[in-house]
């Protein structure tokens, strides 16, 4: 890890972005990405072909043995994931719930 992310948990992270997503779907102003995906006129298909994409890219990166592009491709995922979710109302603390059931 380097720069300011030594301090804060995965967990900080998460929920700042996530927090910074609902802010844009609420107040979508107009130099986000984040708040234009809200407003896309493929409604909600735009942040569902992201993921496609990325995914595919995720699996490309995987299989090249590209340590720093999975990295990458995965944080867009997470990304476009937070968004997707926000989108169909589905809170942070839910996914963290599903998880923790699992262990
Ligand atoms: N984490 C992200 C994030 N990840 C990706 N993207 C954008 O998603 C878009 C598509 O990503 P891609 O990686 O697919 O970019 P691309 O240009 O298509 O290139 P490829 O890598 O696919 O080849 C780009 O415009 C990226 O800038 C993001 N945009 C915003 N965030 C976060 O969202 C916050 C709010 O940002 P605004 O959207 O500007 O309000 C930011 O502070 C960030 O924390």
């Amino acid at each position: 890890m380097s720069g300011d992310t030594t301090d804060r948990s995965t967990d900080d992270v998460l929920d700042e972005l996530f927090a910074v997503v609902e802010d844009r779907k609420t107040n979508l102003p107009e130099d986000s990405y984040t708040a234009s995906l809200f407003t896309h006129e493929k409604g909600e298909n735009a942040v569902l072909e992201k993921l496609g994409e990325e995914t595919t890219e995720l699996v490309l990166a995987a299989k090249d043995d590209d340590h720093d592009e999975l990295v990458h491709e995965s944080a867009d995922i997470v990304y476009h994931l937070l968004v997707l979710l926000s989108m169909k109302d589905v809170d942070i603390d839910e996914l963290r719930a599903e998880l923790a059931e699992r262990r």
